[in-house]
């Protein structure tokens, strides 16, 4: 089930325009849904503004949310602000302390700390940081650094890695939407936080290898279930 926050006018070149959905409309789309059928799990990805997350935040926050995972969406591959600069502050402090897992990919910890990270020890301080903000476990993405594709998870305690081949493909249009979609789809089966983020790497991993070429651009992640069993 989905709650539309945004429309955006985007192809594999870029995004290039957002007409933001009224809160209005937003609160009543989580009403409907959180009212009817029972939630195993949800997923946050663009919000936009902060008024778009206070009202989610607030609405969410009626009823008992189970399994929540936030990818803190803020700039698109192509610079387009998806996250207006004055919603950050609101992202952190309305929906961080609900959350289960927050997923940033580098340039995204980067924002929310403040730290510039060049290497896995930058991730470790960056991932204590944020965990500090109140999410239950902080999974930094390593998509953006050199080298092996290495996601790193903190849980308050212990850190957990989560690595993979690079694959050698421009087509990477969404690998962090659909990343942050398996967790959440995992943990509304009933898997553990760590169960989740394993399989949901493997369910990344061979996306991208079935990326493909489509536009002028950067292509999509290919994702069927037949990839995955
Ligand atoms: N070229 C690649 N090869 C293998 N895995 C990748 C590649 N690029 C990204 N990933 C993986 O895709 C997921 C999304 O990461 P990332 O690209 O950092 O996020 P985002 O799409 O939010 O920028 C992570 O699991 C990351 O390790
Ligand atoms: C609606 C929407 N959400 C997120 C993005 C980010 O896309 P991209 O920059 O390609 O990064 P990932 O999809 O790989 O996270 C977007 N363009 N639109």
């Amino acid at each position: 089930m989905s709650v539309i926050t945004a429309v955006t006018a985007q192809n594999s070149q870029g995004v290039f325009a957002v007409q933001d959905i009224s809160v209005d409309i937003i609160q009543k789309q989580i009403e409907v849904i959180f009212d009817d059928i029972f939630v195993d799990a949800t997923k946050i990805g663009m919000v936009s503004k902060t008024e778009t997350i206070k009202a989610i935040a607030d609405t969410l926050s009626k009823y008992k949310i189970n399994n929540l995972v936030v990818d803190p969406v803020m700039v698109s591959k192509s610079g387009f602000h998806l996250l207006q600069p004055d919603a950050k502050e609101t992202l952190i402090n309305h929906l961080f302390p609900i959350t289960t897992v927050v997923t940033p990919n580098i340039p995204e910890a980067e924002v929310i700390t403040g730290l510039e990270i060049q290497n896995l020890n930058d991730i470790e301080k960056a991932a204590k940081i944020i965990y500090k903000m109140g999410p239950k476990y902080v999974l930094v993405k390593g998509g953006h650094m050199e080298g092996e594709a290495l996601d790193v998870l903190y849980d308050g305690q212990k850190f957990n890695y989560y690595n993979s081949p690079r694959i050698n493909s421009k087509n990477t249009h969404g690998t962090g939407c659909t990343l942050s979609s398996a967790i959440a789809s995992n943990l509304g089966k009933g898997l553990s936080v760590t169960e989740s983020i394993e399989k949901a790497k493997i369910y990344i991993t061979l996306a991208i290898e079935n990326s493909f070429p489509i536009g002028k651009g950067v292509g999509p992640v290919h994702h069927f279930y037949e990839l995955y069993k």
